[in-house]
């Protein structure tokens, strides 16, 4: 059995994250990092944003992270299936067997699937650089003699709207299907939405609201979808994204969890088990300002990331960083921090140029801030998040980010 000083389950940011903030602290101690990938930690936003419009972002310098710097193991294809945290190892579904100083899990979260719709060479359930690489093949004409294909997107939240806008870009016909009235509406107050909406259908898309894919299956070269409302698309690959589910099959009882799977750590990542710490999408945390709750973005990733491998090489840091998150579609970004919910009572200040700053508001506070086409201000949001109060005017939160 091998033994690692510090041993991390999971390849992705907040493992390289990790790994680079070990070896910072620790020049000497021996990492590994079992990862059940194909590739490297790599900059997973990059799927559905920058490699489409940089596809030699893969031979960009930044591509590979901070893992070699780390100078740890990272061995691929090595899914964990079963963790002993009073023997202190760890199986693979290979064999191999682990065994550790200290423990993290960064195993991040597995999409979503419907029973009656597998994964296929054509149905995409849009998390993986394989993913990436076998829809770029798809864009670029391979097999479907130069013509670009008929994408239909399954989910109207980030893989959704991104791969949607992404496919726009690439020149393929798109039909989007979701189950709300209007794209985001869950999200964003009414006229933004409606406005988000309209931009997907005035770049071509086919939207296909208040539906939900029931099932469907690879037939010759295309796909077929059946939907709730009784339809069928049919196309030439599905990219679905139905959102993600914490990755931890692998842990049985040996940790405690939230209700939605998830592990719950303590404010420095610690988990309830002796040196097992756990960070990233696959917890839930007691955020400094917002209370206990999981988040999926990068900044949670990469921030969390290097907290808990500084704790893991004996520091004592609390994690205070309240994460921010972003999106690009077309000429449309934003930035947010919070809570987004649009069944809130929320407040619309026009920050001038078609910019909009949106404060989603509770009885008692404040708990999210968007920048629509606004960027820079997430300090500022958080500064007014922490003050856990609120105007009885919500017009009055005008210029609050000022
Ligand atoms: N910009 C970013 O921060 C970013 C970008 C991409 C991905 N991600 C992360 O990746 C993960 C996956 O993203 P995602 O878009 O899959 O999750 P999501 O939760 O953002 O969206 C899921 C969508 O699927 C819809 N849906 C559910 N069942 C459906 C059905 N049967 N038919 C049609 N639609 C259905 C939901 O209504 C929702 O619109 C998340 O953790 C996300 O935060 C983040």
């Amino acid at each position: 059995m091998t033994r690692y000083d510090y041993l991390i389950i999971g390849g992705g940011m907040s493992a390289d994250a990790a790994a680079q903030a070990i070896r910072e602290k620790d020049e000497n101690g021996t990492i590994g990092i079992l990862s059940e990938e194909p590739t490297q930690p790599f900059p997973r936003p990059a799927l559905s944003k920058k490699l489409w419009t940089d596809p030699d972002f893969t031979r960009d310098e930044n591509w590979l992270g901070t893992v070699e710097a780390a100078r740890a193991d990272v061995l691929l294809e090595h899914r964990v299936v079963g963790v002993d945290t009073d023997a202190r190892s760890v199986t693979c579904a290979n064999g191999d067997t682990y065994s550790y100083g200290r423990l993290l899990v960064a195993t991040g979260g597995h999409p979503r699937t419907l029973e009656g719709l597998p994964e296929g060479e054509r149905v995409l359930y849009y998390r993986s650089l394989r993913d990436y690489e076998r829809l770029r093949a798809l864009t670029s004409g391979d097999g479907l003699a130069d013509v670009k294909p008929h994408v239909a997107v399954v989910g109207g939240g980030y893989i959704g709207t991104e791969i949607a806008a992404a496919m726009l870009g690439e020149g393929c016909q798109v039909t989007l299907v979701h189950p709300d009235e209007v794209l985001g509406e869950k999200t964003y107050p009414t006229e933004l939405a409606r406005e988000l909406d309209q931009e997907f259908r005035s770049h071509g898309a086919t939207v296909l609201a208040g539906a939900r894919v029931t099932d469907g299956d690879e037939e010759g070269d295309g796909v077929r979808l059946n939907l709730s409302d009784g339809s069928v698309v049919e196309a030439d690959v599905a990219v679905v994204g139905l959102g993600i589910e914490p990755a931890t099959g692998f842990l049985s009882g040996s940790l405690r969890r939230a209700e939605d799977g998830s592990i719950l750590v303590d404010d420095r990542l610690r988990t309830s088990a002796p040196d097992v710490w756990a960070c990233g999408d696959v917890v839930t945390y007691p955020d400094a300002v917002l209370g206990l709750r999981r988040v999926e973005h990068v900044d949670n990733a990469t921030t969390m990331g290097a907290v808990a491998g500084r704790n893991l090489a004996g520091a004592e840091e609390v994690y205070d960083h309240t994460p921010m998150f972003y999106s690009d579609l077309f000429d449309l970004g934003y930035e947010a921090v919070g809570t987004l919910d649009a069944s809130l009572e929320t407040f619309v200040e026009d920050a001038g140029d078609g910019g909009r700053i949106v404060y989603y508001l509770t009885d008692d506070e404040v708990v999210g801030v968007l920048g629509w086409n606004v960027f820079g201000r997430t300090d500022a949001a958080v500064a007014l998040l922490a003050q856990h109060s609120r105007p009885a005017d919500a017009s009055d939160l005008a210029g609050a980010l000022d």
